[in-house]
């Protein structure tokens, strides 16, 4: 096995013991990225090769100088007896949605190509003063509008490591590939219907999408503000417990970061799962399809997915839990219609920043009037799912359709939010710690087989959303494989805060099938390489 195909607390362990250097862990990723990862993504990529279609892509921008530096200065800590940060010489990748002084910050949109960030991302300055090491931007859809990463503008679009052919999920498509093909340890990427753990299940890798405001949002480029979450995406709950620790807690740059104390995530692992209450619902067992003629059907999840479930039912009862069945979460059919609604009405206001002045893209065409700089360059920098996503916002939100669309949207957005609060109620009738769930509809689906259909990819997320929308964490892990040989996510999602619930829940499933014979694969672009 090589360096960066351990897990980040075990090479943590290792640099501790000095036994490997930060600068050799940072050489091995750097020698995987070169043999796995293609070309980064650019504006005019020109035609596809080949060559582009057997590797992963994950970059948009790559940082080696700066990690290299990172990587120096823990050595030096190291040599002089100086304690270093937590997660000292772990290489990370972080999704092109924040902004990182002096780098190209791009939310991978024709629009912010030539911004270069002046301030750090909270998030991102946590996990450097921490010791990790910046490998570089990774790519994603465009202003994370979907979830196949395809949509970006900056192509080639990342590939699942585990099939070059399929997608890696999206939008934080490069930050699951990048994991996932050992090219990093972690990956920083953020959540606003299942960006983090719907690329997570589609490759393979733990993705923990904390309660909204347990981690600042400030640096983030911003989608739905109501809905955004950054969080890690890792190959183990460990590893994502040892970087949420990292990253998490108030921040007086950003008003929403709760002011809570953060747990010690990793020392909660080693929990007792017994007692705990798992609950099941058929709600997040049928799934909707929207058809060609405007129809949407309904359908029970695929069978694999139902079957690695129930597997982990028995490992969870094997461990002590109580499972409760059938609990009612009867309003997660409307997810999806809601988040159309309000997510495209934060888009089209938090999108209304960018105007060709300022900065980022200006239009090179003669223009008139202030208004026509304004339209042009917007008209220029972004590409089609911004342009469908403002339209959509400002018509659902305008004077005259807003109670009917915007304003009924948020009262259905409560009514989920109930769902869960009876849910995980201590005193009501189900007092969950946690709901277990299959974390998509499907495993990662063929590149190019659902891009340009947006309905159909928005239900994607369908299972996912409703933790947005009621603000509670979720995370995905890896359950195992379907008969196409991709990857089956599951999914926990907890109340408020319960972070440590759900990575020791995770952890908890991850010791038990060990053993298993799944555990041993390897992404098939390790095995070509
Ligand atoms: N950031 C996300 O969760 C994006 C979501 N997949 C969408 O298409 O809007």
């Amino acid at each position: 096995m090589e360096l960066c195909d351990l897990s980040a607390v075990e090479v943590r362990d290792l640099l501790f013991e000095k036994k490997v250097s930060a600068v050799e862990v940072l050489e091995a990723c750097l020698a995987r990225i070169d043999a796995v990862d293609g070309r980064p993504g650019t504006l005019d990529p020109g035609p596809e090769t080949e060559e582009d279609t057997r590797r992963v892509h994950a970059f948009i921008t790559r940082t080696p100088e700066l990690a290299r530096a990172q990587a120096e200065a823990v050595d030096k800590k190291i040599a002089a007896g100086e304690d270093p940060g937590p997660l000292a010489g772990i290489p990370f990748t972080v999704k092109d949605i924040f902004c990182v002084k002096d780098t190209p910050s791009t939310a991978a949109s024709r629009i912010l190509a030539n911004f270069n960030a002046p301030y750090t991302a909270t998030a991102v300055e946590r996990l450097q003063a921490a010791d990790a090491l910046t490998l570089g931007k990774v790519n994603l859809d465009e202003f994370t509008y979907g979830s196949s990463s395809e949509s970006s503008a900056f192509q080639p679009s990342p590939r699942n490591p585990w099939d070059t052919s399929r997608v890696p999920g999206g939008s934080s498509g490069g930050s699951a590939a990048s994991v996932a093909a050992g090219e990093a340890f972690l990956s920083l990427g953020t959540d606003t219907a299942g960006s983090i753990r719907q690329p997570a299940a589609f490759c393979g890798v733990v993705g923990l999408k904390p309660t909204y405001g347990r981690v600042s949002r400030y640096g983030l480029i911003a989608f739905g503000s109501s809905l955004d979450c950054p969080g890690p995406l890792a190959r183990s709950a460990k590893d994502a417990a040892l970087m949420l620790k990292a990253m998490a807690g108030a921040d007086p740059r950003d008003a929403t970061a709760a002011t809570l104390d953060v747990p010690d995530y990793l020392a909660a692992l080693e929990k007792e799962v017994k007692g705990k209450r798992i609950g099941l619902s058929p709600d997040y067992f049928q799934i909707t399809f929207p058809q060609a003629n405007g129809e949407y059907s309904q359908q029970p999840v695929p069978e694999e997915m139902r079957a690695a479930v129930l597997h982990a039912v028995d490992i969870y009862r094997a461990l002590g839990a109580e499972i409760i069945e059938d609990v009612p979460m009867p309003n997660t059919r409307y997810g999806i219609p809601v988040y159309f609604v309000i997510s495209r009405v934060e888009a089209a206001s938090n999108l209304h920043r960018y105007d060709g002045v300022k900065y980022g893209y200006r239009t090179q065409q003669a223009v008139g009037e202030l208004k026509d700089l304004y339209r042009k360059s917007r008209g220029e920098g972004f590409g089609l799912q911004p342009k469908l996503r403002i339209l959509m916002g400002m018509y659902v939100s305008a004077a005259q359709y807003s109670e009917q669309y915007y304003r009924r949207a948020l009262r259905v957005r409560t009514l989920i939010r109930r769902d869960f609060e009876e849910a995980f109620d201590p005193q009501g009738k189900y007092r969950l710690d946690a709901l277990l769930t299959p974390t998509t509809p499907t495993s990662a689906f063929p590149i190019k087989d659902v891009y340009g259909d947006s309905v159909l990819m928005q239900y994607a997320d369908q299972l996912t959303v409703p933790a947005n929308h009621a603000g509670v964490p979720g995370i995905s892990f890896p359950a195992g494989f379907g008969a196409d040989g991709l990857p089956i996510g599951l999914q926990l999602l907890g109340p408020d805060y319960s972070e440590a619930t759900l990575l020791q829940l995770t952890h908890a499933y991850e010791q038990a099938s060990a053993g298993a014979e799944w555990r041993a694969k390897r992404p098939a672009v390790l095995e070509v390489h």
